[in-house]
């Protein structure tokens, strides 16, 4: 359905000066395929990308080189205006907190009329049938329809975001961050909601997060970033059962109850800079596996089964290993 291919972001960087500013490389040759029906989820720390990478899936970013293929089509080979009302409503966006993507003085109702209204999808009558439907999907009650967004808990705003996400009948669902700014005891709500709406509707998810644990919950494939560059990628299962990059393995350890062997991988040092990222495999400057070898040129890409393909010269043994113990707090 979509696939992003060799994608390069460079920001202008915030600081540096008038004279002398530098780019930041939020994203670096990375590649993605979403299907129709698959969540894919991207997992990475802070700062790695993956709302850049967001960003570029829903066409918010142009990318600085690579192509976005939607439908087969390059997405910025079309008109600006093709590609407003063709791939615009083709992806629904879900953003983090539902408190400051809703508009608080608009009731639902409005809110999810909106975007029908702006497209003109339909009759008046047809528009507010919509408007029923999509209430509905998301588990809500009828009479939220009045409610501001003020008025409904963190667990509903989140429910309404998802209903607008949908009002276009999108073919695919980008959902960044969206269980982070909610209570625990919500989150699973939303993360159910959202592989009934994929199994429903026949969507394709992707699913952002830097929380390893819920992406394997609901991912069928999982990528793993860091500083910009898709590290490792494949079926989910595999990713975090078998993870061969040694940062995979580092994040999975914050989580043990994904590891049989749940010993906690420390990473030492800063993660660098997005301005300056180091040579060869940019994760070298905290992997305990590094070598010399392995700042001359980023790795080339290993394939094992199914898809699951990963970047590193000194990739882990095919089921995993624990670090040594040197590392390991
Ligand atoms: N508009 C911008 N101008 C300059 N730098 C930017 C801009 N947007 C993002 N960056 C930088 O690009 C890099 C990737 O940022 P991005 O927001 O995509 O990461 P992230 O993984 O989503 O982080 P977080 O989880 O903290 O939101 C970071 O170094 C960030 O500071």
């Amino acid at each position: 359905m979509i696939r992003l291919d060799r994608i390069h972001v460079r920001h202008k960087a915030r600081s540096g000066g008038v004279l002398r500013r530098d780019s930041v490389h939020a994203l670096t040759d990375a590649s993605l395929e979403v299907r129709r029906g698959e969540i894919v989820g991207i997992v990475g720390e802070s700062g790695c990308g993956k709302s850049t990478l967001a960003r570029v899936i829903t066409g918010l970013q142009r990318p600085t080189d690579g192509q976005v293929h939607f439908r087969g089509q390059d997405l910025w080979s079309l008109s600006p205006s093709a590609r407003r009302t063709t791939f615009g409503p083709a992806v629904g966006v879900v953003f983090q907190d539902p408190s400051t993507a809703l508009n608080p003085r608009l009731p639902v109702r409005r809110i999810l009329r909106d975007p029908l209204d702006v497209h003109r999808r339909g009759t008046a009558r047809a528009r507010e049938a919509r408007v029923l439907e999509l209430l509905d999907l998301v588990g809500l009650p009828g009479h939220t329809l009045e409610a501001l967004p003020g008025q409904l808990s963190g667990g509903q705003r989140q429910r309404v975001a998802i209903a607008r996400a949908l009002a276009l009948e999108p073919e695919l669902i980008v959902a960044d961050e969206p269980t982070s700014a909610l209570d625990v005891s919500v989150r699973a709500q939303i993360l159910n909601l959202l592989t009934e709406l994929r199994d429903r509707l026949g969507l394709g998810m992707v699913f952002i997060s830097h929380d390893v644990q819920t992406v394997r919950y609901l991912a069928d494939r999982i990528a793993v970033l860091y500083l910009g560059r898709v590290v490792e990628e494949g079926p989910a299962d595999q990713v975090t059962d078998r993870p061969r990059h040694p940062y995979t393995q580092a994040l999975l350890s914050a989580t043990p109850s994904l590891l049989e062997r749940p010993e906690r991988i420390v990473l030492h040092g800063p993660v660098p800079s997005a301005t300056h990222p180091p040579t060869g495999c940019p994760f070298r400057t905290r992997c305990w596996k590094a070598d010399d070898g392995c700042a001359t040129a980023f790795p080339d890409v290993e394939e094992g089964d199914g898809g699951h393909r990963w970047h590193c010269v000194r990739p882990l043994p095919a089921a995993a290993a624990p670090a040594p113990r040197s590392r390991l707090a």
